[in-house]
């Protein structure tokens, strides 16, 4: 069997090692050879990579392991790229989600006014990742998961629109186990689900188990009550209090449509009121995963490094994250999986923008993937989703031109956002904040 070569780029992610070990855990099915660890922060980086070098000597001295900030040697005989970085890292989300609370304005590392400022940070560093990649291993495919994906799968399309590069985002991943789990099945692979949006903004409207039968009625049954909160399992190796809400809020966000299933993150479109108000604009999700994830992968790596041996550490495996072998894996064996992706329209969802980048189920086989067709959705779905859209757009649009004026108008459209003077105080502060990172804007 062909074994394949990886590298993730944002090696020093607070993920890469439960995503290294799940590869290894999942290599039964996607064999490797070789992993390489990339990374723009070299300190950051060596203490993940060196606690993974002793724990893959240890248990899987087969493959072949190594780091480096060297583009060249990253990008060389490589077949897929696993992208999370983190452009500006939690010091930059921290002020994406402050800033906008100075102003009683919804502070969220995707949404709103935040997710446009970390868009306008990430849109270099990944289109960076795919020239390297291009350079060095042209035939490799990116699998992208590095937010906001929704606006780096604008970008990637509007700038490298023949690249291989596949984003992809876990949030309906984890919320199907949950709907799996609602209706007594083992996991979501035994759902057939139909599914319209854009990444961090979409809809369920069909749900069947393999034999055909309808499960939407139990299932919204189930979110009527308690939202996705009744149904958090043991795959959620980090759920914390304030995914917990996120989980029950999706109650309220589905009373305002019952005939579909929400994504968790409309709450934030539909309840910014709410949001802000149960906000803390001293202390936001930045400083709790600084605290919590962050000061715990990075304790378990430096004790890893201090006793020479991952033996007896609590290094595990990112189960829920085997959604991304799933992926490499339709690529690499030409499995035909169904498998949401964020992707050009182009007619897909009937009565919506071509261009716009829409989070839809797909077929994925080793020439890319075919779209599935969704059909016409409603007028409030539609109405919700060309609002978000432009602000997608105009801020990919502010990017590529130094537009100030855009990216306010961007601020000034995002469904959160109460007015143009809100919009104009947020953006030059943010402006100030993300020197260094955002072009010049004229
Ligand atoms: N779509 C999904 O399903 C999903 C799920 C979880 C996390 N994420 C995303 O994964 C990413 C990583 O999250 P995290 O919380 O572990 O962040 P993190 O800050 O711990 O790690 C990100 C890493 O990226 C590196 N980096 C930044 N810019 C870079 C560049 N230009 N080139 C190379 N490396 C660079 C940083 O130095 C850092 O080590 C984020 O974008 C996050 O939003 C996506
Ligand atoms: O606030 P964070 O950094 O913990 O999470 C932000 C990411 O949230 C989503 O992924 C979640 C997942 O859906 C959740 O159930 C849990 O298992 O953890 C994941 C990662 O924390 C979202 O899809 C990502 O895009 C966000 O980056
Ligand atoms: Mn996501």
């Amino acid at each position: 069997m062909k074994k394949y070569s990886i590298v993730v780029a944002g090696g020093g992610s607070t993920f890469t090692p439960g995503i290294a070990l799940m590869l290894l855990e999942q290599s039964h099915r996607f064999p490797i050879r070789k992993i390489k660890f990339y990374d723009n922060d070299e300190k950051r980086q060596e203490v993940i990579a060196k606690a993974c070098e002793i724990y893959f000597k240890e248990n899987a001295p087969e493959v072949e392991f190594s780091y480096t900030t060297d583009p060249k040697e990253a990008f060389t005989d490589i077949d897929f790229v696993m992208a999370h970085i983190r452009v500006g890292k939690y010091e930059m989300r921290e002020k994406d989600e402050k800033i906008p609370l100075k102003y009683g304005v919804v502070g969220q590392e995707t949404c709103g006014p935040g997710g446009i400022a970390y868009g306008m940070r990430s849109i270099g560093g990944i289109i960076e990742l795919i020239d390297y990649m291009e350079e060095y291993s042209p035939n490799a495919w990116m699998l992208n998961y590095s937010n906001p994906a929704a606006i780096v799968a604008e970008a990637t399309q509007r700038l490298r629109p023949d690249s291989k590069i596949l984003n992809i985002c876990d949030m309906p991943v984890d919320i199907e186990e949950k709907m799996a789990n609602m209706v007594g099945l083992k996991s979501r692979k035994e759902m057939d689900v139909q599914y319209y949006g854009l990444n961090h903004f979409g809809w369920w409207h069909k749900i069947y188990d393999k034999e055909g039968n309808d499960l939407m009625p139990e299932i919204k049954k189930h979110v009527a009550e308690n939202g996705f909160a009744g149904a958090i399992s043991e795959t959620n190796q980090h759920v914390e209090a304030s995914w917990v809400d996120t989980f029950r809020k999706a109650k309220d966000v589905f009373a305002v449509d019952p005939t579909t299933i929400p994504n968790t993150y409309l709450k934030y479109y539909f309840f910014p009121d709410y949001v802000v108000e149960h906000s803390n604009p001293e202390y936001t999700r930045a400083n709790e995963v600084m605290e919590h994830r962050e000061k715990n992968i990075f304790k378990v790596c430096n004790e890893i490094i201090e006793k020479g041996t991952a033996e007896g550490a609590p290094f595990e495996a990112d189960a829920h994250a085997s959604y991304i072998v799933d992926l490499a894996c339709a690529i690499a064996k030409n499995t035909k999986e169904k498998m949401l992706l964020i992707v050009p329209n182009d007619g897909a969802i009937v009565n919506f923008d071509s261009t716009a980048m829409v989070e839809i189920p797909c077929i994925v086989g080793s020439n890319g993937y075919e779209r599935i067709v969704q059909g016409e959705i409603p007028r409030f779905q539609k109405g919700l989703m060309e609002q978000q859209v432009a602000v997608e757009k105009l801020t990919v649009e502010a990017w590529i031109e130094g537009s100030y004026y855009k990216l306010w108008q961007a601020m000034t459209l995002s469904k959160v956002v109460p007015s143009a003077s809100v919009a104009k105080s947020i953006l030059d502060d943010m402006i100030e904040a993300n020197k260094g990172y955002w072009p010049e804007l004229k």
